[in-house]
């Protein structure tokens, strides 16, 4: 009989066929495996075992290319760490086997990155991987990766590794289901990147065995098991209607009467902007330009920098490119900036994004004068924002170095809840509002963005969440300060739509949502985007507020959604 799990869908698209379960199944050395007495040698083996990871790896990333390369590049590191090397030698010194040392400093390293915040939480499983090949080849057992098959399948893990994602062949792999990770792992974004239909964080997976038959919905991560015939020629018409209907609304971000909702691209890097510009995004309204600082010992050279700025800039002439200026912290920790002693036991609440820089006014003049060089000569309009502000005087403080580095159009974030409902004394200072939602929920609820048990509070749809985002975009609205969205919720296509009535003025996603957004919001009245806002806002949970939206928004239904 047919069984639906639900999950986040993360890359939209249909799969269909006979599971194929990725094993894990690395035995870990047991406690006191010991070598048989040459150190020194044994020293060699484990060390050799990490360097061969190392290269596998690397060549993995010179073969998938793109995004992937940096991923797996990131991961090589882990395993060339050489604090990892010296922590595995000592162990190995007082008798530890090669298998059991590399597992052992392994772990410590684990637990350090699952306390360390929510960037850092979620490469764990990239950390689990490289642990996993190293004691494969130490052990002599067969490195664990995705199964081979000669037919299609849809492969069901507990958690894929960036390693696995990243070579996955998408004429064989018709989609896939994690039961953990979140919408910002990698595994999410490389599936984005490869097109693969791909559903995370799916309660129950684990359940799904070898062989059962498995329909996977990317858009809705609905995942039923054993379907019935019609159920999959259903979903599979409703995707293609949805497709069709998307891909026929073209052009700038309007509703069915035409409000203008500009409609942007959320970017890492230059590598982003073909998919951007396929998807039709009329500029960037969040460079996340952390991960051209990340995983490196020095801060990038001004030219570096400007480079990478103008690459984007010059993708949009007239159009706007929104910059976010590092949002850095013991969640995503930077090896040159000098951190205070001690490590945070909150790191969501801690020294990150502009209180960091606060501390490196340095580093931030630095980044606003590469952005100031950038623009200069191209034809897009620049504006830079900071994360994480909390009040009047962070806002000041930015638009003061902003200025001084000689860029004019500064805003702010708002995704610290005190920083939302004191929107219109921030308007004295900022040009304009980034609504950062995923934050946002992480504070107005409590709930950490990592822990997957907290799922049900990190729901944008909370009505806690939507007063927030009314009570900023009035303010935004009376002080005449443009007020967008680009935190997930602006790529739910209903959600969308709700935000636009709440008084929104832009929205920015991962281009592979825009198509949906454009096709939802065309279809839809500005006056029935403020009903659907009204209603949800009059509702007493997440589950009543889509659902008294879905009721008003009637345009949705024909997208299938
Ligand atoms: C867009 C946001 O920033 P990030 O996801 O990078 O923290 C947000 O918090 O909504
Ligand atoms: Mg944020």
């Amino acid at each position: 009989m047919a069984r639906t799990l639900t999950g986040v869908g993360v890359s939209p698209g249909v799969g269909h066929g006979p599971v194929l379960r990725l094993h894990r199944s690395v035995p870990e050395p047991p406690e006191g495996h010991q070598h048989s007495g040459d150190a020194d040698a044994e020293s060699r083996r484990a060390l050799r075992a990490l360097e061969e990871t190392a290269r596998d790896l690397d060549d993995r990333g010179e073969r998938a290319g793109g995004h992937a390369r940096e991923v797996l590049t990131a991961q090589a590191l882990m395993a060339r760490d050489p604090t990892l090397g010296d922590d595995v030698r000592r162990r190995v010194g007082e008798g530890a086997s090669a298998a059991r040392a590399v597992s052992e400093a392994m772990a410590v390293y684990r637990g350090m990155l699952a306390t360390a915040g929510e960037y850092m939480a979620a490469r764990v499983a990239d950390l689990d991987d490289v642990r996993d090949r190293a004691v494969a080849r130490l052990l002599g057992v067969t490195v664990p990766g995705v199964p081979e098959s000669t037919n299609p399948f849809v492969l069901v893990a507990n958690d894929l590794a960036p390693a696995d994602t990243a070579l996955l062949d998408p004429d064989m792999v018709l989609g896939f289901v994690t039961r953990e990770g979140g919408p910002t792992s990698h595994t999410a974004i490389l599936a984005r990147a490869l097109g693969l239909p791909a559903v995370v964080a799916c309660p129950g997976a684990e359940t799904i065995p070898d062989g059962a038959s498995l329909l996977v919905d990317g858009a809705t991560g609905e995942v039923v098991r054993d379907p019935r015939p019609p159920a999959v020629a259903r979903v599979r018409a409703r995707t293609r209607e949805r497709d069709s209907v998307a891909a026929e609304t073209t052009g700038p971000g309007r509703t069915a009467d035409g409000h203008p909702v500009p409609l942007l691209a959320n970017i890492g890097g230059p590598d982003d902007l073909p998919s951007a510009l396929r998807n039709g995004a009329e500029g960037v309204g969040l460079y996340r330009t952390e991960l051209l600082f990340l995983d490196r010992a020095d801060s990038p050279s001004h030219d570096e920098q400007v480079a990478a700025y103008r690459a984007v800039l010059e993708a949009f002439p007239g159009g706007t490119v929104t910059v976010r200026t590092l949002d850095a912290g013991a969640d995503k920790p930077l090896e040159f900036l000098s951190r205070p002693q001690g490590a945070e036991p909150n790191p969501a609440l801690g020294l990150r994004g502009l209180r960091m820089l606060r501390h490196a006014p340095g580093t931030l003049a630095a980044q606003l004068r590469a952005l100031a060089e950038a623009a200069r000569g191209t034809e897009a309009e620049l504006g830079v924002m900071a994360p994480m502000v909390t009040d009047v005087a962070d806002t000041e403080w930015f638009v003061a170095a902003a200025a001084e580095a000689g860029v004019s159009h500064a805003g702010v974030m708002l995704e610290v809840p005190a920083a939302a409902l004191r929107a219109r004394h921030l308007a004295e200072a900022a040009e304009f509002f980034s609504i950062g939602t995923n934050d946002l929920t992480q504070y107005a609820c409590a709930a950490d963005r990592e822990i997957s048990a907290l799922g049900a509070f990190q729901d944008p749809w909370q009505p806690g969440v939507l007063d927030l985002v009314a009570t900023a975009a009035r303010a935004a609205t009376a002080t005449g300060r443009p007020c967008g969205v680009c935190g997930e919720a602006a790529g739910d296509p209903m959600l969308s739509c709700v935000l636009v009535g709440l008084g929104v003025t832009s929205l920015s996603m991962g281009a592979f949502a825009l198509p949906l957004v454009r096709a939802a919001l065309a279809r839809t009245t500005h006056d029935q985007c403020r009903e659907a806002a009204a209603a949800a806002l009059d509702a007493r949970d997440a589950r009543a507020a889509k659902h008294a939206a879905r009721e008003r928004l009637p345009g949705i239904a024909s997208l299938g959604l």
